[in-house]
């Protein structure tokens, strides 16, 4: 069967050939370790987890080589560590914080069926090789040092004749314009706006490490330059794959392009760049800073969104209705949706007997859609379909829903225990119900001030506790607001 993916350098759907069929290589940017992962990062490991499955079932098992780092030298962490461990040395902070969210993320995706990579590389465990990787630019005359930093110079890259190439391709954007648009207060240390950092000087107390460039005092490594050593070290100079949520594209990846292919005298790093869309609540990026986000862990665990916990089968099938490209809105009520296609999946698979550990076949009207680019929506729709034949007896559409469901990761063996635990509607709990009433006092507050901008982040904070806001009337005709579940 032929494969199909979308590639974000050319722009369209191309048949995927691998460099080697006997050693097919993917990488994808994983999790920067100092909290709870949100469901927004879970997307990516989701929709690689499913592509990870489809190519191994293409090409087998053991022919596929899935890499997903984790990056564990960050500001963010160095913050975390401080704030959380104040007793003790930054260092030993730095490890605890990383080790237990790197467990925590594990706990996490395992709950959504997510298989484990081929590796896990970490960042700090290959400094050796971004120190190479930056020998070899400095020496090519990509990158200099100025100020105990080194810096890659896209200009540099786009003078230099043949073969590489050109900086900006992959984001669409043009060095000119990017150049005329960048902020005056260019750092000291950069020739030119548009350069970005491959190494930097450590504060004091800082994780650091021998510099490169005959640099004397020790730094630490960017974190573009952390992707581009970790794949080459695992993968090699070339790859088939690479992966990541949209955000990344630039600069994260566009600098990853730069430093791998300037380094290695290559025209492409990846064969094949694959994007997933936004995961959005009230058609905004869940993100951290913006302070709209839910944890895998609470929705897994708690009852913050929508007013119950819901299953990892429930999340990951949410996930899986809309193609990996399109914006997600996460809303209460697609979960419920999803939590009633598994109630009403079980009923269909439980009367046939079928083995609920067992791994039945993928049938190929699964495959097939999830070839084409992988389009999830069709391979549910089909799901519904045997699901509907296999109420009215039909025991082969039973086993093409079981094997679906083995082949997407849906975790029957949860089945049964999720639809009970979840038959009860959950009673929203009076603290809840304080909290909702309050917020939307306080939002009516902020209008009557005309303050919308406050009235519009309490909106959102609602939303993200899977709360909508209703219009209506009171008893005299007047205007007024009440909030409830989204179901
Ligand atoms: N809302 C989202 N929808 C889809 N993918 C996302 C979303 N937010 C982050 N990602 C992806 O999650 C992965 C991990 O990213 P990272 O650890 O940098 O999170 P982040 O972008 O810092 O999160 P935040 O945006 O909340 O600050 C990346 O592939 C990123 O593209
Ligand atoms: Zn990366």
């Amino acid at each position: 069967m032929e494969l199909r993916l979308y590639d974000t350098l050319s722009r369209e759907k191309r048949a995927f050939t691998p460099l080697d069929p006997t050693l097919v290589r993917m990488y994808v940017c994983g999790p920067t370790v100092y909290d709870f992962a949100h469901i927004g990062n879970a997307r990516p490991v989701i929709v690689f987890d499913v592509l990870f499955r489809l190519l191994r079932h293409l090409y087998g098992a053991e022919h596929v080589k899935y890499v997903r780092n984790i990056t564990d030298v960050d500001d963010k962490i160095n913050d975390r560590a401080a704030r959380d461990y104040p007793g003790l040395p930054l260092n030993e902070a730095i490890r605890k914080v990383t080790e237990q969210t790197e467990r925590q993320f594990h706990d996490d995706v395992d709950a959504l069926g997510c298989l484990r990579p081929t590796v896990e590389p970490r960042a700090t465990e290959h400094i050796d090789e971004m120190r190479a990787i930056i020998e070899k630019l400095i020496a090519g005359g990509f990158a200099y040092v100025e100020q105990d930093h080194v810096l890659f110079s896209p200009g540099a890259m786009n003078a230099a004749n043949g073969g590489l190439p050109r900086y900006g391709t992959l984001a669409n954007r043009s060095l000119d314009e990017m150049i005329a648009g960048a902020r005056v207060d260019v750092a000291p240390y950069k020739r030119d706006a548009t350069d970005f950092v491959l190494w930097k000087p450590s504060k004091p107390g800082e994780p650091s490490w021998p510099s490169p460039g005959g640099i004397s005092t020790p730094g630490r490594p960017g974190w573009h330059i952390e992707c581009s050593a970790m794949s080459w070290k695992h993968l090699g100079e070339r790859f088939d794959i690479h992966g990541g949520g949209i955000d990344l594209v630039f600069p994260h990846h566009e600098n990853e392009v730069a430093q791998s292919c300037c380094a290695f005298h290559t025209p492409r790093m990846a064969e094949t760049w694959m994007h997933n869309g936004f995961l959005q609540v009230e058609g905004e990026k869940m993100s951290k800073s913006l302070g709209n986000f839910v944890t895998i862990r609470e929705l897994l665990a708690t009852d913050k969104f929508g007013g119950r916990s819901w299953p990892g089968a429930v999340l990951r099938l949410t996930m899986l209705k809309t193609h990996y490209r399109s914006p997600i809105d996460w809303t209460a009520q697609a979960l419920q949706e999803s939590l009633d296609n598994i109630a009403s999946w079980n009923d269909a698979v439980t009367p046939h007997g079928l083995d609920e550990a067992g791994s039945y076949p993928p049938p190929d009207e699964v495959i097939a859609p999830l070839a084409d680019d992988l389009n999830f929506s069709r391979a549910i729709a089909e799901m519904h379909q045997w699901a509907k034949a296999a109420r009215a007896g039909d025991y082969l559409a039973a086993k093409k829903l079981a094997g679906a469901a083995d082949f997407l990761g849906l975790q029957r063996v949860a089945w049964d225990q999720a639809v009970q635990s979840c038959a009860a509607d959950a009673e929203i709990d009076d603290a809840s119900r304080a909290k909702f009433d309050a917020l939307v006092a306080a939002r009516a507050a902020a209008r009557a001030s005309k303050n919308w901008a406050e009235s519009d982040r309490i909106r959102d904070e609602l939303a993200a506790l899977g709360v909508v806001l209703k219009d209506g009337k009171d008893a005299d005709g007047k205007p007024v607001t009440t909030w409830e579940i989204a179901r």
